[in-house]
């Protein structure tokens, strides 16, 4: 069994102080992320979640504090040096590329790509259950399989954390489903240490570990999944899904394990 399947490949990652503005806009991170777990990033809207991910993706730069991936300080380093994957809800794909190359481009940007590249994506493709799409465009693609795409070309990629920003919105119920199962496979596999930013309390139930949860541009609580979930979770969070939604996910929960 490889390290990755061993669940050993994720690496921690630690915003250390981190302050940012957006002119008026103040937030402020202090959190660590554990290796090789899948934790949901919760909120309200303009918490802060996004702006998390590009500070970690390296979009956003702090104006103080250290981010670390893996106890190295990439605070200064561009998106492309850092050992970082990320999907967002739209526009992850190139509408000129069909979705082999799209896929390729998670190997090399130039798109030179060896024999052994070109097993891994079909590997990939296969993985995601994209074969025999190989070459259509996106536009050729349903909102599903695009993310599909995408998912691929991370497989491809294969860095140590996977930045997940509200990656199934857009996307029906049972296909949502389809695709966290997706995901949760792909990390049981690879082990990579996953920030996965969603506002649907049943899919940070269904995939997380972990939860953060944000307000007002900061960390206001942090814990296990189950501790968040259970009746003692903290009481912003619970005002945050709702009275009576802990319940309605329990029963949700409960339904697609049986
Ligand atoms: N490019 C920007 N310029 C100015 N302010 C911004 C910019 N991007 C975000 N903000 C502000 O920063 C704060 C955090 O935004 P962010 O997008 O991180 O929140 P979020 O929790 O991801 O929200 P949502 O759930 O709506 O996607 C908000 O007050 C937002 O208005």
């Amino acid at each position: 069994m490889s390290d990755g399947a061993m669940g050993r490949r994720g690496v921690p990652v630690r915003l250390d102080k981190v302050s940012f503005s957006y002119g008026e806009v103040q937030l402020a991170f202090d959190v660590q992320f554990a290796a090789a777990e899948i934790t949901a990033i919760m909120g309200p809207s303009g918490s802060g979640k996004s702006t998390l991910l590009n500070l970690v993706a390296g979009f956003e730069t702090p104006g103080s504090g250290h981010v670390l991936i893996g106890g190295a300080d990439v605070s200064a380093a561009p998106p492309a040096a850092r050992p970082v994957s990320m999907v967002f809800q739209e526009n992850n794909l190139f509408a000129h590329l069909c979705v082999e190359q799209n896929v390729g481009l998670g190997r090399s940007p130039s798109l030179r790509l060896t024999e052994a590249d070109r097993a891994d994506i079909a590997g990939a493709l296969a993985r995601t259950g994209l074969a025999g799409k190989e070459k259509r465009l996106p536009r050729e693609l349903s909102g599903g399989e695009r993310q599909r795409v995408a998912l691929a070309r991370v497989l491809v990629r294969d860095r140590p954390v996977l930045l997940l920003d509200e990656p199934f919105a857009s996307l029906g119920p049972a296909l949502r489903d389809d695709m966290l199962d997706l995901v949760a496979a792909v990390h049981a596999e690879r082990g990579m240490t996953v920030l996965f930013v969603t506002h649907q309390p049943e899919d940070a139930r269904r995939i997380g570990r972990n939860v953060v949860f944000l307000d007002n541009g900061t960390v206001a609580a942090s814990g296990t999944a189950d501790d968040f979930f259970a009746g003692a979770g903290p009481e912003a969070f619970r005002r945050y899904i709702g009275a009576g939604a802990g319940n309605a996910v329990s029963r949700d929960i409960a339904r697609k394990r049986t």
